[in-house]
């Protein structure tokens, strides 16, 4: 079953065509990975699927029930953040009773703590967390509102190995119970390793399909 589909796609900035008649499907329970080289488009169509870019023409079709969580680049917070690792993650809660959370907003927080194993430094301030436990932060917040798709964009660029598959590792967890995933990345490893499907965006078009196809890709670039 589709959570998302995307069908002859065009966005352009003014007259500064980014992309164009790009089409694909995400079904639930893939994990797509989304590949190609810097300024092709890959942001630009995350923003598209976010609803921040009006596209030129094609559409993007989100079933309703297709909730999306998004999880942006890490970028370095200030020390002085005040927000607390567990605030942080509960701005994302729907807050009914703002700014209290009802019992089961908390129980929910406090469950996806701990799966993103942050129980233990949940009242620190996130500005004081590492490189790792902010971006597990970013996840446990987008994974708040249990969305049927998840995406990432760049999630892991920081990231020392053993922390990208721990992170992707987790992803992955929720994806054996039915989330799909959305997954940009320049790190042709993780794309092979998690990945189920893959759009690789090139200048003059694009390709699409299983993973497995993605190794004949890799080899071509590491040629080239
Ligand atoms: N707001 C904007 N206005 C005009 N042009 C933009 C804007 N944002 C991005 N661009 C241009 O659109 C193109 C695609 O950018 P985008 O950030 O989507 O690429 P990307 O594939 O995500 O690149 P990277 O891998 O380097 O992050 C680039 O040429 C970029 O300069």
């Amino acid at each position: 079953m589709a959570v998302l589909s995307v069908d002859d796609l065009t966005v352009a900035y003014g007259d500064h065509t980014v992309f164009s008649n790009l089409s694909f499907t995400i079904n639930s329970g893939d994990f797509l990975v989304v590949v190609g080289e810097n300024g092709v488009g890959k942001t630009t169509l995350v923003k598209a699927l976010l609803g921040l870019i009006k596209p030129k023409e094609g559409t993007i079709n989100i079933p309703k029930d297709t909730r999306l969580g998004y999880v942006p680049q890490f970028r370095n917070l200030d020390e002085e953040y005040p927000l607390s690792i567990r605030d942080f993650v509960a701005l994302n809660s729907r807050q009914s009773r703002w700014p209290w959370l009802t019992k089961k907003e908390r129980h929910r927080l406090d469950r996806i703590i701990r799966i993103t194993d942050l129980t233990k430094i949940a009242g620190r301030p996130l500005g004081l967390a590492s490189g790792g436990e902010k971006q597990r932060a970013y996840l446990a917040q987008a994974l708040l509102t249990n969305p049927r798709l998840l995406i990432l964009d760049e999630s892991t660029a920081s990231l020392d190995n053993e922390m990208k598959y721990s992170l992707l590792d987790l992803v992955a967890r929720f994806q054996e119970d039915g989330l799909s995933v959305m997954f940009i990345t320049h790190d042709w490893d993780l794309a092979q390793r998690y990945g189920t499907r893959y759009l690789h965006m090139q200048a003059d078009g694009y390709t699409a399909g299983s993973i497995n196809e993605l190794a004949a890709i890799v080899k071509g670039e590491e040629e080239c």
